[in-house]
């Protein structure tokens, strides 16, 4: 099946020859049709200029974007079937919700019967109806992104693309709110691109995940491929692995604080890396304690920490701290460069 939207080799700077940005660079990408795909890095590493790109607003420096299949890299933004939701809403506050749901349809000259069919349609799909007749400005925050949803829904885009379309919700509404944006993109079969920086709206949303560091694709795939086998340390770092020990026999590896095991004396010892080591601090989080250690023998970058569900040592105490083979990632050799 052809991807609905392909990126071929496309970079973008910005600035002068001398002091330009590379803002993206060399970037292949095929996004698959029906699915989920967020595009996920820190700040600054290329996703909105790779969103905008894709959605036209900004020209690529080189390469070729293609669309369905054909090349629409010169393509102008209004000539694309694109959907698009921002950050800030950006409804028309002097319209009604109905009015603002139906703006983008009236604007491709459809008959009134299939305008108001349409819009009435996307505004159940987001369950707004009750609302139709209301000002923007009479909206929570919340209500008024499942309309710029249900606008961006309604012209039936090829591709709904999705600019951080949470972040300016509080922490509760923001949770919801992904659940209810997944369920849109399964009902209505939409290929939806997301940008977002939040790992945790990467893991919950996506069928695809692309992690992208300073302008370059760094890996994708499935959460649950990505997640347990991080690629780089650059992608275990982003995702909350915390200890990257260099172990005798096995070279630079990453192992989150959750799977590092205190051992109790006398326990036997599963499959793994058993070192012994010293208490250095100890942090109480509820349900478990942060245990700092200092793995004796180890040399630099020994301190790791174990996220420990029982009752926690003291410092200063020695323990046996255990990483178990089946959670030890093994990171290549750019994880070293990477330092
Ligand atoms: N119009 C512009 N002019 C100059 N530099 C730009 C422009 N747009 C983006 N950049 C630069 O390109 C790089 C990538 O920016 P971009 O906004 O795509 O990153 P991002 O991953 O979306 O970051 P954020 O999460 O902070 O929005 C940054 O270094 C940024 O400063």
């Amino acid at each position: 099946m052809t991807p609905v939207v392909q990126l071929e080799s496309v970079s973008r700077a910005f600035g002068r020859s001398r002091d330009a940005v590379a803002a993206v660079s060399d970037l292949d990408l095929a996004v698959p049709r029906g699915k989920f795909t967020t595009l996920l890095g820190p700040s600054g590493c290329g996703k909105t200029t790779t969103l905008r790109m894709i959605a036209g607003f900004v020209q690529p420096t080189s390469g070729r974007i293609l669309l369905e299949g054909a090349d629409a890299t010169k393509t102008p933004p209004e000539k694309r079937n694109i959907g698009m939701v921002f950050q800030s809403y950006a409804l028309f506050p002097h319209m009604t919700i109905i009015d603002n749901v139906a703006f983008g349809l009236r604007a491709r000259g459809l008959a009134k019967t299939e305008v108001t069919a349409r819009a009435g349609e996307a505004l159940e799909l987001v369950g707004l109806s009750a609302l139709a007749g209301r000002k923007p400005g009479a909206l929570s925050g919340g209500q008024q992104q499942r309309v710029a949803l249900a606008r961006a829904v309604a012209i039936r885009p090829s591709v709904l693309l999705l600019d951080e379309p949470l972040s300016n919700l509080d922490a509760r509404l923001r949770v919801q709110m992904r659940a209810e944006l997944r369920r849109v993109q399964r009902e209505t079969g939409l290929t939806a691109i997301l940008v977002t920086h939040d790992q945790d709206e990467a893991l919950e949303l996506s069928d695809h995940m692309v992690i992208l560091n300073k302008g370059r694709l760094e890996q994708e795939g499935a959460p649950r491929d990505v997640f347990p086998r991080p690629a780089s340390r650059f992608v275990a770092d982003f995702l909350g692995y915390e200890n990257f020990p260099v172990l005798p026999g096995h070279g630079p590896v990453a192992i989150r604080p959750e799977h590092v095991r205190l051992l109790s004396s006398g326990e036997p010892e599963d499959a793994g890396v058993t070192l012994e080591a010293t208490v250095t601090n100890v942090t109480y989080q509820g349900s478990h304690c942060v245990v700092e250690v200092n793995a004796n023998g180890l040399g630099d970058g020994t301190r790791l920490l174990c996220a420990h569900p029982g009752e926690a040592p003291r410092p200063g105490e020695a323990v046996r701290v255990l990483l178990p083979a089946a959670h030890l990632v093994t990171l290549g050799e750019d994880a070293e460069a990477a330092r």
